[in-house]
C-alpha cells in the first residue's frame, strides 16, 4: 500500500544523488509534473512500438554470442555473465533510444564508460556518509569523475535530441535511411522510429510537448533504468539454469522445436517461447531491483492498523517481499513451477513486484521482458551453461549483483541456423 499510495513521493535521500545525472525525469519528479510526463511517455511503451525491437534484441544478442563462440574457441570458456550482458544491454538501449550504433560490445566507447563510471559512482556516494553533502562531493575526486562522466553523457545526448528535432522540423517524420535487403538491389527503407522521435512527437491534450532538456532526462533516465535491470534479470536466469541443467534441457528443446522450420534464427514478438522459457524468466527478475522508497507526505495507515507518521522514509524491500517464507515456501530454491497458474491462484498480486507496483511501476516492463526472453532463448540454442567454478555471493547494489561477477562456463552447441 505504501507504493500504491498517492500520499507518498519519491524520497530525496535516496533518489537525489542521481539528479545530476538524469535531471527532473518521470522517476525522479512527483506530482502533476510526474503525471504529465507519464501521460507524454506511456505511448513510446506501447506494444505496437516495442514488437519493431525485436529485431535488434535479436541483432545484440547475435554480437554477444559471435564473441563468445570466438572465446570459447580460444580455449576462454568461463565468462563473468554480468560483464557481457551489460554491454549488450547498452547497445540494445542505445540503438531502441537513439538509433545508435555505438559498436560497444566489440570495442571501447566513452559514453557507455562514463554509464559504468556513473552508476558506480552513485553508489560509492551512498555508502560514504560524508559525500552527502554537495559541498563535499563535488570537492572530492569522485565528484569531480561523476561531474565529467554526467558531462560526456549529457553532451551525446543532447547533441542526438537538438540533430533530431532539426530533422523532424525539415522533414516532418522520422529520417528515412538506405537499407541493403535483397542481394544488389538498395532499397529505401524507413528507419523504426526510436524513443528519442517518439519523444519529439508527444503532445498533451493541450497540444503541448516535451522540451529538448525534458526529452535530454528522459533519455538519460532509460539508459541508466534499463541496462542493470535488465542486463541482472538475464544473468540470474542464466544462472540459474546453469544450476539445473534438467530445466535448461527442457527449456532448450522449447526454444529448438519453435525454431525447428524456420530459416533464421530471429525471434520475434510473437515467438510462443513457453511454457517452459517463460516461468523460468520470472523467478530470474525476482531480485533485479532490491529496493524502493517512499516518503510519506501525511500520516497514514496501512493494512494491520498501524500509522506511518507523516515525514516517515519507507523503504520497500523488493528482495525480501520475494523471500518472504509465508509468501515464497524455501524462498532461495529456484522452482519455476511457483508461477504456474494453478499454484499462483491464491498469491496477492502485490507478491510479485519486480516492477513495482501501483501507479509509479516500471514503464519499460514490458520492454525488458521481451528483451530477456530474446536473450535468454537464443542463449540456451546456441550454448550449455555450467556453474563456472567459482562461488556466486549476491551483493545487493542498485539491482541484484555477484561479488567478483557471475561466472559460468560456455560450451558451444552446433545447431545454429543462418543469422
Ligand atoms: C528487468 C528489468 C527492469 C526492472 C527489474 C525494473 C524495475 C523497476 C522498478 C522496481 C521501478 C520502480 C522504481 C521505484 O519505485 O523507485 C522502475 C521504474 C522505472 N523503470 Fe524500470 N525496470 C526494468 C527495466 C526498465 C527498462 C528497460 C526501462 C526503460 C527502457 C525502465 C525504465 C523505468 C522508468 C522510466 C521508471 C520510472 C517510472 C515512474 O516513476 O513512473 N525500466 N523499474
Amino acid at each position: 500500500s505504501i507504493l500504491a499510495a498517492s500520499i507518498t513521493v519519491k524520497d530525496e535521500l535516496f533518489y537525489g544523488f542521481l539528479r545530476p545525472w538524469l535531471g527532473q525525469s518521470l522517476l525522479l519528479s512527483n506530482g502533476e509534473d510526474w503525471s504529465r510526463r507519464r501521460r507524454l511517455l506511456t505511448p513510446a511503451f506501447h506494444f505496437d512500438i516495442l514488437k519493431n525491437y525485436v529485431k535488434i534484441f535479436n541483432h545484440s544478442s547475435n554480437i554477444m554470442h559471435s564473441k563468445w563462440r570466438r572465446l570459447v574457441a580460444e580455449g576462454e570458456s568461463r565468462q563473468d555473465m554480468f560483464n557481457h550482458i551489460s554491454l549488450m544491454t547498452l547497445d540494445s538501449l542505445l540503438r531502441c533510444t537513439f538509433s545508435y550504433n555505438s559498436n560497444c560490445q566489440e570495442s571501447s566507447s566513452e559514453y557507455i564508460a562514463a554509464i559504468f563510471e556513473l552508476s558506480t559512482l552513485v553508489i560509492e556516494r551512498r555508502g560514504r556518509i560524508l559525500h552527502h553533502w554537495d559541498c563535499l562531493y563535488w570537492r572530492s575526486p569522485e565528484g569531480q569523475r561523476f561531474k565529467q562522466a554526467c558531462s560526456v553523457v549529457h553532451g551525446f545526448t543532447r547533441t542526438v535530441v537538438q540533430e533530431r528535432r532539426a530533422q523532424l522540423l525539415h522533414r516532418g517524420e522520422p529520417e528515412s535511411h538506405t537499407d541493403t535487403t535483397g542481394g544488389e538491389e538498395k532499397k529505401k527503407k524507413k528507419r523504426v522510429a526510436d524513443f528519442i522521435d517518439l519523444l519529439l512527437l508527444s503532445k498533451d491534450e493541450d497540444g503541448h510537448g516535451l522540451t529538448d532538456e525534458e526529452i535530454k532526462a528522459e533519455a538519460d533516465t532509460f539508459m541508466f533504468g534499463g541496462h542493470d535491470t535488465t542486463a541482472s534479470g538475464i544473468s540470474w536466469v542464466l544462472y540459474n539454469l546453469s544450476q539445473h541443467q534438467d530445466h535448461q534441457d527442457r527449456c532448450r528443446a522449447e526454444v529448438n522445436d519453435l525454431l525447428q522450420d524456420r530459416k533464421t534464427e530471429d525471434l520475434d514478438w510473437s515467438a510462443p517461447v513457453r511454457p517452459s522459457v517463460r516461468p523460468s524468466v520470472r523467478p530470474s527478475v525476482r531480485p533485479s531491483v532490491c529496493l524502493s522508497v517512499r516518503l510519506s507526505t501525511r500520516d497514514m495507515t496501512v493494512p494491520g492498523g498501524r500509522v506511518i507518521p507523516q515525514g516517515s522514509i519507507c523503504l520497500v524491500s523488493i528482495y525480501g517481499t520475494h523471500h518472504n517464507p509465508e509468501i515464497w515456501p524455501d524462498p532461495d530454491v529456484y522452482n519455476p513451477m511457483r508461477f504456474d497458474p494453478e499454484n499462483s491462484k491464491d498469491r496477492s498480486s502485490h507478491a510479485f513486484i519486480p516492477f513495482s507496483s501501483g501507479p509509479r511501476n516500471c514503464i519499460g516492463q514490458k520492454f525488458a521482458m521481451a528483451e530477456l526472453r530474446v536473450v535468454v532463448a537464443l542463449t540456451l540454442r546456441r550454448f550449455r551453461l555450467t556453474p563456472g567454478g567459482v562461488e556466486v555471493r549476491r551483493l545487493p547494489q542498485l539491482v541484484l549483483r555477484a561479488e567478483g561477477g557471475l561466472w559460468l562456463t560456455l560450451e558451444t552447441l552446433d545447431n545454429t541456423l543462418t543469422q
